[in-house]
């Protein structure tokens, strides 16, 4: 049996240990997750492991980044069973601070992305959404001070986000992307996924299947807007109602406007029996 994972909950403490590990010449990565963890999450840690000596995961359900009338009060909370998959991959610390250790009373500072990859898409759909992860993670990174951290691609936007606030914030930290783990029917790993009935479980392949297909048809040729409309229809029919799926520019997600050069990501959000889920996939580069 693994040794258990230490479980901090205050800054004190956590500045106390990354002092001494520091102190002693150790890198640091720290892995930032609101919990319900899975082989997705656990993914990004073994990337962690890889490239430092030691790996922090943080838990915290972050209130800042929920909208009132979202998720926050039914998003899972699993912290027994996280610390335990943590310790299997021997991840030398977990820091899962309280929300008022966070936020405490009198907080008033807020970092709000208003431009770049921050614009459209998950913003249109969740307005107060990026302000709430770039708060929680620029403090996150202030808090723990890692040499890296490490984000999915499942993401894509919010990855995009935080490497475009680093770059203005001259952050010294290197974020490093992991791939996007599924289940074997394409589906993307996620911790909302445990709210799907049955039946919408079944549904739900449809989603990245019509993304993948789109992706490869464009890659081919196909013209971007006609084959999005169908693959829009394919979801539909499978019975989501679509929030987005669109076409962008894969760095800065700048609208794609005519003839495009360079890489570019399909992502779309969509909901199915009160599930959001999202999803994206590049479109193969022999299209540039
Ligand atoms: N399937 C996945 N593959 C790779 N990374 C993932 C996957 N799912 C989540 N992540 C990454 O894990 C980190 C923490 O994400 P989070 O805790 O929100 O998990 P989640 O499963 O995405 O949950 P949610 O259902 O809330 O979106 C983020 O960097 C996210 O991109
Ligand atoms: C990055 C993050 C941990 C910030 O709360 C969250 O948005 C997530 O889990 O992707
Ligand atoms: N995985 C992104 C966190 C959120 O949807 O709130």
């Amino acid at each position: 049996m693994a040794a258990q994972t230490p479980i901090i909950h205050s800054k004190a403490r956590l500045r106390e240990i990354t002092a001494q590990w520091r102190g002693s010449g150790d890198a640091i990565a720290l892995v930032p997750t609101m919990g319900a963890l899975h082989e997705g999450h656990l993914a990004l840690v073994r990337t962690a492991r890889q490239r430092a000596a030691r790996v922090i995961v943080s838990i915290f359900v972050n209130p800042a980044q929920f909208a009132p009338h979202e998720d926050f009060g039914r998003y899972p909370r699993t912290l027994e069973a996280d610390a335990e998959k943590l310790s299997e991959e021997q991840v030398d610390l977990i820091y899962a601070p309280a929300a008022e250790e966070m936020y405490p009373a009198g907080y008033a500072t807020r970092v709000v992305p208003d431009a770049g990859p921050a614009l459209g898409l998950e913003s249109d759909a969740r307005p107060h959404f990026f302000g709430g992860v770039a708060t929680v993670v620029s403090k996150l990174f202030l808090q723990v001070r890692p040499d890296l951290a490490v984000f999915g691609e499942k993401d894509w936007q919010q990855l995009q986000v935080v490497r475009q606030m680093v770059r203005d914030l001259d952050i010294d930290i290197d974020i490093v992307a992991g791939h996007t783990v599924r289940e074997a029917d394409g589906l993307a790993l996620s911790s909302r996924n445990a709210y799907l009935s049955p039946e919408h479980r079944a549904a739900v392949p449809a989603l990245h299947r019509a993304l993948s297909e789109a992706a490869s048809l464009i890659g081919g040729g196909a013209p971007m807007g006609a084959t999005l409309v169908r693959a829009r229809q394919a979801v539909e029919r499978a019975g989501f109602s679509v929030d987005y799926l669109e076409g962008r520019h894969a760095e800065s997600l700048t609208p794609i406007e005519g003839p495009h050069h360079g890489p570019v990501r399909l992502l779309v959000a969509a909901r199915i029996g009160g599930t959001r889920l999202i999803d994206n996939v590049p479109v193969p580069s022999d299209a540039h």
